[in-house]
């Protein structure tokens, strides 16, 4: 028997021999109080009662007690918790987006959710009662789905990528979890598969990848993937012992197509440019748009120079023909520089770096040509910086030095302005004159900080000779196109005028056509702010460039300079007597003042001032030279 049986028997026990007891002696005690029969009769009814109400009492007690003892009360609590809790999760298992799918543990679907119908297309009645197999995309071989199983068997679940089949036969990926129901005994009762659609962020990881290694506009390979790919046809050039080559393609002046036409124009014109190369060249090779107007082509088996420079020549004649674009017809040509490997470089980054020196010759050299890398050009790159190196020692060592070339007034031949030059007083190599060392130092930046230099120099110096009563209009001071872009040109310029105390309009400021046409607009407005100042500006080498003669008449400038290359050819090459006529027509036009430069006969004088040129500067009037050594007086007639 078991303990609550013993109990309940204890307690019936307990219950009768109370009840024998209380009839007894609630019997003897009415018996000896009430002789009256009467009365006896109505106090037995009440003892009835009483009994009554007190065995009712102890059945609640003992229920109650059971019941507590049996847990019922809880487990009704327990009931109504789990009911509301399968209420809570049939609400999430039809509103979660993602798909759950139920089957029995023979792999039967018995239960699919809204998500799954919207994610698959099927019904729920086209789905139960089958297996999930129907949604087999074919992209997994068995091996997958037996990893699948055996994962479910070993822990219980599986979670991974798995692409499917919806019911339109669309393969998509979803990213899926699937768990083992199990009973009491440890018994596989049911699966459990949990997914989400995954298709959306694998189009836009796609996208993000694409976008990472493509160039927006024209969809060619970014720097990035070239150089993975270049060093990937490397890495198979080295085990087919072959060879392959790089091209380096720069547009020549395309600036002046975005200055001119705007940069939407501009945009179609690279698009073009690119869809060209790419026919070229085909789908078996890598076109790349490395930035701006440099595009690259990497060209497989291919470790001959010739060959090489067979490929760079047809693509300069490619970009021969016309290119319509909007209504305009453009032409355009380019350079293009050449590395081979292994000839030149044994890596992707030397291979374009070789690739870039090359394009630098073949841009030196004249443009619309293509150069091949040398070993002379790494060495000549080394010189570059050991002389940027070389020139910051420089400027820290005051070895810099400023000379002063004088300009004379063609009419009178009176001196009448300087220019200041820079030179370079290297230690060992003495003077060095500043073709050598500007341009490395426009590459690397140093100019600026030598402006600057020069420039305070100057204001000195003219303010030395205004105070030794010396007569001169202006002394000219270069400021290269890397300080003119800078906005704090003007404190630079305003901070020196307060510092040396100069007339500001005894100041002329020299910039390049190129400088000012480069970005026309800032150049504008950095002009009309100089100008505030009350000093001068000139267009240097004026002709060389690419002016818009709209732009040229929005300029605040007062000189035009026209360039030594001109008046080099003076007075025989009708050509520059054309041009030069033209220039100084075109500045008279504007009521600006001309000044020619590089003058090294009288002839060229003579006839610039038939011309009616303002000024004239060059070798005939005198050389750049140290400002003590400048004669004042000097005026060499043009009549004998
Ligand atoms: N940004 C700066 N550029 C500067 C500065 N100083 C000079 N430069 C530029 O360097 C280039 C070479 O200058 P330089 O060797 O001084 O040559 C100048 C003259 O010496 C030369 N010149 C003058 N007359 C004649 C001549 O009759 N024949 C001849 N073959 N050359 C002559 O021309 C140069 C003057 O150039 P420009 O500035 O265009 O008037 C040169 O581009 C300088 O601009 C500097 O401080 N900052």
């Amino acid at each position: 028997m078991s303990v609550s049986y013993r109990d309940a028997l204890r307690a019936a026990l307990l219950y009768g021999l109370l009840s024998v007891f209380w009839l007894q002696i609630s019997d003897h005690l009415l018996n000896s109080y009430f002789d009256d029969w009467g009365q006896l009769a109505q106090w037995q009814r009440i003892n009835g009662y009483l009994w009554a109400f007190i065995s009712a009492v102890l059945i609640f007690i003992a229920r109650a007690r059971l019941l507590s003892f049996m847990g019922v009360g809880a487990r009704l609590k327990h009931q109504r918790q789990d009911r509301e809790r399968l209420r809570q999760a049939a609400v999430v298992f039809d509103c979660t987006r993602e798909g759950v799918l139920v089957t029995d543990c023979r792999g039967t679907i018995v239960h699919v959710n809204r998500a799954l119908v919207e994610i698959t297309g099927y019904t729920a009645a086209e789905v139960l009662g089958h297996r999930p197999n129907m949604f087999k995309s074919g992209r997994h071989g068995p091996e997958f789905y037996q990893a699948v199983f055996k994962s479910l068997q070993e822990s219980g679940d599986w979670n991974g990528e798995i692409w499917n089949r919806r019911k339109d036969g669309e393969v998509y990926p979803q990213w899926q979890t699937v768990r083992a129901i199990t009973d009491g005994k440890g018994q596989v009762t049911h699966y459990v598969a949990v997914f989400t659609d995954i298709s959306a962020i694998k189009k836009s990881q796609t996208e993000l990848t694409r976008l990472a290694h493509h160039d927006a506009l024209t969809d060619l390979p970014n720097r990035l993937l070239f150089t993975d790919r270049t060093e990937q046809a490397l890495a198979s050039a080295l085990r087919h012992s072959s060879g392959c080559a790089l091209l380096m393609i720069d547009l020549d002046h395309f600036k002046i197509v975005n200055d001119s036409l705007g940069h939407n124009i501009g945009d179609l014109l690279l698009k073009r440019v690119a869809d060209r190369l790419q026919r070229l060249f085909g789908k078996g090779f890598t076109v790349a748009r490395l930035g701006g107007d440099e595009f690259a082509v990497l060209v497989d088996n291919c470790p001959r120079t010739a060959e090489a420079a067979l490929a760079a020549q047809q693509v300069l004649e490619v970009m021969k023909g016309v290119f319509e674009v909007e209504k305009h017809q453009l032409f355009i040509s380019a350079s293009v520089g050449i590395s081979v490997f292994p000839r030149d470089a044994l890596n992707a980054e030397q291979l374009l770096r070789n690739a870039d020196s090359a394009l630098y010759k073949a841009k030196k050299a004249g443009r619309e040509g293509y150069a091949v890398y040398t070993e002379e050009l790494t060495t000549h790159a080394q010189y570059r910086v050991e002389v940027a190196n070389d020139l910051r020692r420089a400027l820290e060592q005051q070895e810099l030095r400023v000379y002063y070339q004088p300009v004379h007034d063609l009419k009178t031949c009176q001196l009448i302005g300087v220019e200041a030059l820079v030179r370079w007083q290297h230690p060992v190599r003495g003077l060095i004159s500043p073709g050598e060392f500007i341009p490395i130092a426009e590459r690397t930046g140093l100019i600026a900080e030598i402006d600057a230099w020069v420039l305070e120099q100057a204001c000195w110096q003219m303010g030395q000779w205004q105070s030794a009563g010396v007569e001169l209009s202006f002394v000219a001071v270069n400021i290269s196109s890397r300080l003119f872009a800078r906005p704090e040109l003007f404190t630079l310029v305003s901070t020196v005028l307060a510092d040396t105390g100069l007339d500001p309009a005894l100041l002329e400021l020299e910039v390049t056509e190129s400088a000012v046409m480069d970005d026309s607009q800032a150049a504008l407005e950095q002009m009309h702010r100089l100008r505030t100042l009350g000093l001068r500006l000139a267009i240097d080498d004026f002709g060389t460039g690419f002016s818009s003669l709209l732009r040229l008449k929005q300029l605040p400038v007062q000189k035009l300079k026209i360039d030594q290359g001109f008046v080099a050819g003076l007075p025989a090459d009708n050509d520059d007597v054309a041009i030069v006529r033209a220039v100084i027509a075109l500045s008279q036009s504007m009521g600006l003042a001309v000044q020619a430069e590089g003058i090294e006969h009288v002839e060229q004088a003579q006839l610039l001032l038939d011309l009616t040129c303002d000024l004239g500067q060059g070798y005939w009037f005198g050389r750049p030279m140290p400002a003590s050594e400048l004669d004042w007086q000097r005026a060499p007639a043009m009549h004998g």
